[in-house]
């Protein structure tokens, strides 16, 4: 498949409007997803091997903030249960909508996929033996999230995981300016420009709300996971998981 390329940012925009995950977006998602998350295909490969390791027969998988599926194709082709369901959601109905598209292009499975267009905070979870939110968390408004993950906590199964990635920021000025500046660096190399760079930060500022890895941890604490350890990081980009 040949991707599009992302050029949304490459014309000096007069006025400045929140990103979102729109037509335009979704066009061009693969190409951007990959130049401007370090180590994306990395991540959605080993995403299908924890997946894989922790999935229980007669149980589901969430795929949260599924975006165009590709946790949900790596699961799918990774998991080797019996009667396994994955619930892939997204609430932009233009990634839902060329999602399916992509799934009906894949090779059949056993494993059914179940498509859904609404917002991951009214998501029923029940009977979980793996969730998944791959950059997802960090869109949702902070007073959202611990919610959230209390929900996800409960619908899990004991032995269950929860796998989050996220984009950081660190509380050590210097520290978070070196990451920062690490990753403009990575887009840089990946054929952005300065001003791309520079005009998509200004529409992820209200949007992206990074936080701590500190902060991720005393959530994922609080909502009664014993078990939380970070598994990836390139520069300000991780995934953690949590075991119940
Ligand atoms: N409240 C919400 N409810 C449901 N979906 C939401 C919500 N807020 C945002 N989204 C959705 O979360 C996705 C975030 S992208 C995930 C990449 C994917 N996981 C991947 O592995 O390719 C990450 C990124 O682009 O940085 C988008 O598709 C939003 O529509
Ligand atoms: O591009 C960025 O600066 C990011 O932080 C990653 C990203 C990737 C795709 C959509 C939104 C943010």
């Amino acid at each position: 498949m040949v991707r599009k390329q992302d050029t949304i940012y490459a014309a000096p925009l007069e006025q400045m409007v929140d990103f979102s995950f729109d037509e335009r977006v979704v066009d061009v998602f693969p190409d951007m997803i990959q130049r401007s998350v370090p180590g994306y295909a990395t991540l959605i490969s080993n995403i299908g091997i924890l997946a894989a390791k922790y999935a229980l027969d007669n149980s589901r998988c969430y795929d949260l903030g599924c975006s165009l599926g590709a946790v949900t194709l790596s699961m799918r082709q990774r998991i080797k249960k019996q009667n396994c369901q994955i619930i892939a959601v997204d609430n932009s109905p233009a990634m839902i909508e060329k999602a399916q598209h992509i799934l009906l292009a894949d090779k059949p499975s056993d494993i059914s996929v179940q498509l859904v267009c609404e917002d991951i905070a009214d998501t029923l979870i029940e009977n979980a033996s793996v969730v998944v939110m791959n950059f997802t968390l960090q869109f949702i408004p902070l007073a959202q999230r611990q919610a959230l993950i209390n929900q996800i906590y409960n619908g899990l199964k004991p032995g269950g995981i929860l796998i989050l990635s996220e984009k950081l920021a660190f509380s050590d000025t210097n520290i978070n300016q070196f990451h920062i500046d690490a990753h403009h660096d990575f887009k840089r190399a990946n054929g952005y420009s300065d001003m791309e760079i520079s005009q998509k930060r200004t529409a992820l500022e209200n949007v992206l709300i990074p936080e701590s890895l500190e902060q991720h941890q005393q959530r994922l604490r609080t909502a009664g996971f014993a078990f939380t350890e970070k598994w990836y990081q390139c520069f300000n980009f991780v995934s953690m998981v949590a075991i119940k």
